[in-house]
């Protein structure tokens, strides 16, 4: 477990390269964050430990695709997820289009756009409120009860949602998409908004790094199930940018384009990092760096 200290440290090392990245701007609404945050926090059995903007709650975007995907896990049977959503890497950015028409409408895994819609249209088939039920799972999972979601960033994509709507119909038109794009786009749009800190982040994926079994001591996933998403983390949670995250920082992650990642250290801790700005894949330039810090300087990579 690292200290303060040495967290605000590698924040400290991380901020000479604010100014390298954009801040998404294609959900008008996240482009009002100011882009110089940078923020980490750190959870293992002891507590958490965070430096610089880690109690401030930012987008978690893409990181949902993660909660989203545990929900499926405890609705539906290994057979039947699978048959709907593939376990590739996709090599392409997170809201292409293009393999889904070669590959006949299954996405290539969770964590891409296509992917997460494919499991938010599984949620809205078994679930009566999946909205709710999403946030009471992130407010049970960090011991926030007040975590949200943001209504103007769900409403900002949901008035930019042209890609995202176009790739549930490409998935419709080959069966494999049973309810309504509208009703499916806005609750996907929901889990997106959420809003969370590096604080709650971390506690909410310590459950990643303790075999399924979470702070409140639930068991969310099986050993098994635990090691699976772990798996598609390490090969699949930074889009197109997984191989370089494998390379630089060994730890199985997820990124969002509010500039938050997770990280997780099996058997160890996990590790929540936010700085808005993002490189060309969508991850955010200074949380890949503090990460690659974190696990350089305390030997944590996986690998
Ligand atoms: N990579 C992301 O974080 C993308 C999530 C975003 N809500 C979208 O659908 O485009």
């Amino acid at each position: 477990m690292p200290t303060a200290l040495q967290l605000q440290e590698v924040v400290a090392d991380a901020t000479p390269l604010l100014g390298g990245g954009k801040v998404a701007d294609y959900i008008p609404e996240l482009a009002k964050v100011p882009s110089g945050k940078l923020g980490i926090a750190v959870c293992s059995h002891r507590g958490v430990v965070g430096a610089g903007d880690f109690e401030e709650a930012f987008s978690i975007q893409s990181i949902s695709k993660v909660f989203a995907l545990v929900l499926a896990m405890g609705l539906y049977d290994e057979q039947e997820l699978w048959s709907r959503v593939g376990k590739e890497p996709s090599g392409n950015p997170f809201n292409s289009l293009v393999q889904l028409e070669f590959e006949r409408g299954k996405p290539r895994n969770p964590f891409i756009n296509a992917g997460a819609l494919v499991i938010t249209d599984m949620l809205q088939s078994r679930l009566s409120a999946p909205k709710q039920r999403m946030l009471e799972m992130v407010r049970e999972l960090s011991g926030n009860p007040h975590i949200v979601s943001d209504k103007l960033v769900a409403a900002s994509e949901y008035q930019h949602s042209a890609r995202n709507a176009a790739i549930a119909y490409l998935m419709k038109s080959f069966g494999n998409f049973d309810n309504d794009v509208d009703a499916v786009l806005r609750t996907y749009f929901s889990h997106c908004a959420i809003r969370m800190s590096c604080a709650d982040l971390a506690r909410a994926f310590f459950f990643l790094s303790n075999k399924g079994s979470g702070l409140d001591h639930q068991n969310r996933l099986s050993e098994k199930q635990n090691r699976q998403v772990n798996a598609l983390l390490a090969t699949c949670g930074l889009y197109d940018g997984s191989g370089e995250f494998a390379y630089r920082v060994g730890m199985p992650g997820k990124s969002g384009v509010g500039g938050g990642i997770v990280a997780v250290v099996p058997g160890q801790m996990s590790v929540a990092v936010w700085s808005p700005e993002l490189d060309p894949s969508g991850n955010s330039v200074a949380g890949v760096a503090m990460l690659e810090m974190l696990s350089k300087r305390l030997g944590r990579s996986i690998f």
